[in-house]
């Protein structure tokens, strides 16, 4: 492909889990160009012929850019989404940590804008699949639990995968409190988080990536959905489609089950 038809990238948080995978794999994609990098920390490093910027604002004034792919952190996603909007550059956002409200205001102006962009809480087909298969299920399960497992250095909790798959849940399951009307805690915790009266509990361990189990009881009957990262390598291709996908939005997208065929 001709370099002028790439599509030009930045990424965001460039040493991190995440942004290192993606420097790999816009790196390697031959309809992708990488431009820049932007890391709060350090200009001088480790990719040989892009250059890298602590200052967005010098980043996007001075580099050509089409798409930015930010995985930070929520404070650092939030402002680099609202530069990205001001220099009218397309966000693919993986970063977690973004409410309902605060994507209705990027919707808003990014829409007066005509400005394409993505937030996907999770880019991996199979964690896609399974927000999707529950929420078909909360309709006849109203009963359900989340169960989100990750590495031991994840700094959110709960996940925010496990926060949208109670958000399409609640669609069709309405709310509910579950569990005996009298339980108590003894430990203050022991059932997790209360979403709608359904419950959501976060595993911190070494050795895990990224994983989640939605638990469906009924009279004599367990449904489970369960789906396992094992590689940051399984979000890649839902990143580069998001980013491919971005180019032809005039709006901004909240999760990638609304882009995919
Ligand atoms: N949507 C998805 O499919 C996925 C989303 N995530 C999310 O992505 C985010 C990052 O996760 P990890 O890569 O595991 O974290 P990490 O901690 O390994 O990487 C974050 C990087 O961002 C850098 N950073 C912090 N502030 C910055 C700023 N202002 N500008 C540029 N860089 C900055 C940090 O130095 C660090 O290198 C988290 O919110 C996580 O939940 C993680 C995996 C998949
Ligand atoms: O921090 C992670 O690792 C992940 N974060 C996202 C989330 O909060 O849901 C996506 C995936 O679960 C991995």
């Amino acid at each position: 492909m001709n370099s002028k038809d790439k599509i030009r990238v930045a990424v965001a948080g460039p040493r991190g889990r995440m942004g290192s995978e993606t420097i790999h794999m816009v790196t390697n994609a031959p309809d992708l160009q990488l431009v820049a990098a932007i890391d709060h920390k350090h200009e001088e490093i480790a990719f040989p012929d892009i250059p890298v910027y602590t200052d967005i604002d010098a980043c996007f004034s001075t580099e050509q850019i089409d798409v930015l792919i930010d995985f930070t952190n929520p404070q650092a996603g939030k402002m680099n989404l609202q530069k990205a909007i001001n220099y009218g550059i397309r966000p693919v956002i993986g970063t977690s940590g973004f409410s309902n409200d605060e994507v209705i205001d990027y919707r808003k102006q990014m829409e007066q804008k005509k400005l394409g962009g993505i937030i996907a809480p999770n880019f991996a087909i199979g964690a896609v699949l399974v927000m999707k298969f529950s929420q078909m299920a909360a309709k006849y399960f109203p009963d359900a639990e989340i169960i989100e497992l990750h590495h031991d250095q994840k700094k959110d909790a709960p996940s925010g995968t496990a926060i949208k798959t109670a958000e399409l849940m609640a669609k069709t399951r309405g709310a509910k409190k579950q569990g005996a009307p009298d339980e108590k805690e003894t430990i203050q915790g022991a059932r997790g988080a209360d979403f709608d009266g359904m419950r959501i509990h976060s595993v911190r361990l070494p050795g895990l990536i990224a994983h989640q189990e939605v638990l469906f009881g009924g009279k004599g009957e367990l449904l489970t959905l369960r789906h396992d990262s094992m590689d940051r390598a399984s979000f890649m291709h839902g990143v580069h489609y998001a980013v491919k996908t971005a180019m032809n939005l005039e709006t901004l997208v909240y999760g990638l089950e609304n882009i995919l065929d």
